[in-house]
């Protein structure tokens, strides 16, 4: 037997993913958001994973809602937003998250700035905040759905090591702190960081 055969099997996910456009709600373009998220997840993780998606309008309460929804009633251990985090009127997916937040967690809104600046100047007007609510951590996201492969998994060299790292390197461990399922990312993709004490057999 392989010592991949001996593990365990990764323990399931519950995830919600809310892609937040007025445009793509209302059906003017197709929702690029969801796909991108339920793709770029899928690629990242062993984990066998349960999605949970909503396609909601720029509305504050309802997005705050939704939220709440997706952690208390369908008991996700992460929720990932995209879009509505620009400065324009109707952007206010900041606002309606850390409206529902027990804990901010600043540094997955510092490190994206970061990583983005890599890609296009105006990475310096998005306004992403993540947060913990209970158990679950909630991340926002760029609108833009090249956005979300690149704010997840940071900016690579040609032989595929990180320039900058992608903000999901440090979601599996905070999830663990929390008290959610252990999350085994796929090396190739997103490699986590853990430290040693906290990490089980690589898969
Ligand atoms: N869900 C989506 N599906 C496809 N493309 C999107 C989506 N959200 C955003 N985009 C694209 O990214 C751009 C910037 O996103 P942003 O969140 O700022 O949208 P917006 O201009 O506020 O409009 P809307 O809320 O109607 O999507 C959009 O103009 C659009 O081209
Ligand atoms: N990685 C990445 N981040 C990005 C972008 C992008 O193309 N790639 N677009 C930026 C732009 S133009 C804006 S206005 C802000 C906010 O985007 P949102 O309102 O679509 O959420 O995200 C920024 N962050």
């Amino acid at each position: 037997m392989t010592e991949a055969a001996a593990l365990p099997p990764p323990e399931p996910v519950r995830i919600g993913i809310v892609s937040i456009s007025d445009r793509a709600s209302s059906g003017v373009y197709e929702d690029k958001g969801l796909p991108a998220l339920q793709d770029w997840l899928s690629r990242a993780l062993h984990n066998p994973i349960e999605f949970v998606p909503r396609l909601i309008p720029d509305e504050q309460y309802g997005i705050s809602a939704t939220l709440i929804e997706l952690v208390e009633r369908e008991a996700c251990s992460l929720v990932l937003t995209t879009g509505g985090t620009g400065p324009a009127l109707r952007d206010v997916t900041p606002e309606a998250t850390l409206a529902v937040a027990h804990k901010e967690m600043p540094g997955f809104g510092e490190q994206m700035r970061q990583i983005s600046l890599r890609f296009v100047p105006t990475a310096i007007l998005s306004r992403q905040v993540a947060v913990i609510r209970h158990q679950s951590l909630i991340i926002n996201l760029p609108g833009q759905p090249k956005a979300i492969q690149e704010t997840l998994e940071g900016l690579k060299a040609s032989d595929g090591s990180a320039l900058v790292p992608g903000i999901f390197a440090a979601v599996p461990y905070c999830v663990d702190l929390i008290g959610g399922p252990y999350l085994e990312t796929r090396d190739e993709v997103c490699k986590a960081f853990r430290p040693k004490t906290a990490q089980r057999p690589a898969r």
